[in-house]
């Protein structure tokens, strides 16, 4: 009973804000109608199919069960989202293995936390593409039935179940010209490279055209994303990447590419013009070097990498310790290179972000960037995603159709859409 109060509550809410209704209204009204109640019955089993894990480790922990408390809407600013698909990142794989816990666990739902006093059963996936089911009292942007993308963050209950809840801010109107299996691929590089380019580097659609940006890594999500992005903003683009990936990172309109499997990477590099900003996705002492080597000195360059100590170290060291450690190398690397060559250094890391995703939307819906889908896997297979991630060699992403398998709220079944060398020739025609 109480679930039917929250449903007619919900609903009555949705229906004032309706002015006279068109047919195609109507249609929808009673499609959401259809929704709500087939969703009512499925709330009185409770339950709902998801992977999860009981523990980190290997592979060998994922598990599927349909026997997963369904995701109930607890603030009125929040919406519940049937999943029609997923993506995997590699923060995934190293969640799976315990990464960051200690942090995260800070920003987890304190009730549930609370009630298990753990954080299992946890659902993994930072992607989702669905439809809006149920929607809080305090949600205006949304509606059920509405078709969303989003990036879950990591403090969340993830995409690989049928159902989740984020609040309405991490919600964006999917493109329409994207599948749900293609759009799932975006949200979670897309907020992350919006958070180091933006917040961390500064730049935006307004300021790039004279900007010449370094990208380490072109090959992966983060990679493909944000050369389509600063390409569109206008940004002269560099990557470096295997030789193999070259096709794809120009097809995204990469202007110079670099082979770093072809010998010294950094000497390669030295013979080109200085650059405003690196985008650094491969991380480690070496690549930090050089490429903050190749920064415009004392012009406000800046190099922000993805790749943080930050959670290994409060995992390795404990909350306080771990933060502090982080904190002093942070600020002594910042400080030393803005001293010895006027070069900003920065950390950057994904935030959620519903309105930026809007921006990217309209940028997929007006054929300025593309989805870059490597492999699809069906629900099934989520064990089998996981160790084609965890192989590495990304070339754009990795998804899972999570609407493709049998659901009480739908007979429908979405196939995956096609593989790397299709999507790799789309990228590179509605790019050449
Ligand atoms: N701080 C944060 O909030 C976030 C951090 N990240 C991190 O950013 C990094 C990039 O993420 P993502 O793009 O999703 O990762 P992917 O695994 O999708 O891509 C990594 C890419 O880098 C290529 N690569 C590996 N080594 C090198 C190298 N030495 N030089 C050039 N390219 C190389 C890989 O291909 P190949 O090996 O074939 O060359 C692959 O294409 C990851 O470390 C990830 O954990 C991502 C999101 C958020």
């Amino acid at each position: 009973m109480a679930s039917l109060r929250a449903l007619s509550s919900t609903r009555v809410a949705t229906f004032f804000y309706r002015k006279a209704p068109s047919s195609t209204q109507v249609l929808a009204s009673c499609s959401i109608w259809c929704r709500r109640n087939l969703y009512g019955s499925l709330r009185r089993h409770n339950s709902m199919s998801a992977w999860v894990i009981d523990q980190y480790g290997t592979n060998e922990v994922l598990r599927v069960s349909d026997e997963i408390m369904m995701p109930t809407i607890n603030l009125a600013s929040e919406v519940l989202i049937k999943v029609e698909a997923a993506s995997l990142n590699p923060l995934d794989i190293a969640m799976r293995g315990g990464y960051g816990a200690t942090l995260l666990k800070l920003r987890r739902d304190p009730m549930s936390v609370m009630q298990n006093d753990t954080e299992f059963p946890l659902i993994l996936g930072r992607d989702v593409s669905g439809v809006v089911v149920e929607c809080g009292s305090q949600v205006t942007h949304f509606a059920p039935g509405d078709e969303v993308w989003a990036a879950v963050p990591p403090w969340k209950q993830g995409s690989l179940a049928q159902y989740l809840t984020l609040t309405e801010y991490e919600v964006s109107h999917k493109p329409k010209s994207l599948s749900h299996t293609e759009a799932a691929s975006v949200p979670y590089v897309a907020t992350t490279a919006l958070s180091a380019l933006v917040n961390a580097a500064g730049l935006c659609s307004d300021n790039c055209s004279d900007k010449r940006v370094l990208i380490t890594g072109g090959s992966g999500g983060v990679g493909t994303f944000s050369i389509q992005l600063l390409k569109a903003w206008g940004a002269h683009v560099t990557v470096t990447c295997a030789g193999n990936a070259e096709g794809l990172v120009r097809g995204l309109g990469a202007d110079k590419v670099v082979d770093y499997t072809a010998g010294d990477v950094a000497a390669q590099l030295e013979a080109t013009e200085k650059y405003d900003v690196v985008l650094d996705n491969v991380g480690g002492v070496d690549t930090e070097r050089w490429a903050l080597g190749l920064l415009r000195p004392w012009s406000g360059a800046k190099y922000v990498t993805l790749v943080s100590p930050l959670l290994h170290s409060t995992d390795a060291a404990g909350l306080a310790e771990g933060l502090a450690r982080a904190g002093c190398s942070l600020h002594s690397k910042a400080l030393q290179n803005l001293l010895s060559r006027g070069v900003f250094y920065r950390w950057g890391f994904y935030a959620p972000d519903g309105p930026a995703l809007d921006e990217v939307s309209a940028l997929v819906d007006a054929g300025k960037l593309l989805p870059v889908v490597q492999a699809c896997f069906p629900f099934s297979q989520v064990p089998q995603a996981f160790q084609r991630v965890e192989q590495g060699h990304a070339r754009g992403k990795t998804v899972i159709s999570v609407g493709g398998q049998r659901d009480p709220l739908s007979e429908q079944e979405e196939g995956c859409p096609a593989e790397d060398g299709d999507r790799h020739a789309r990228a590179q025609t509605a790019h050449s």
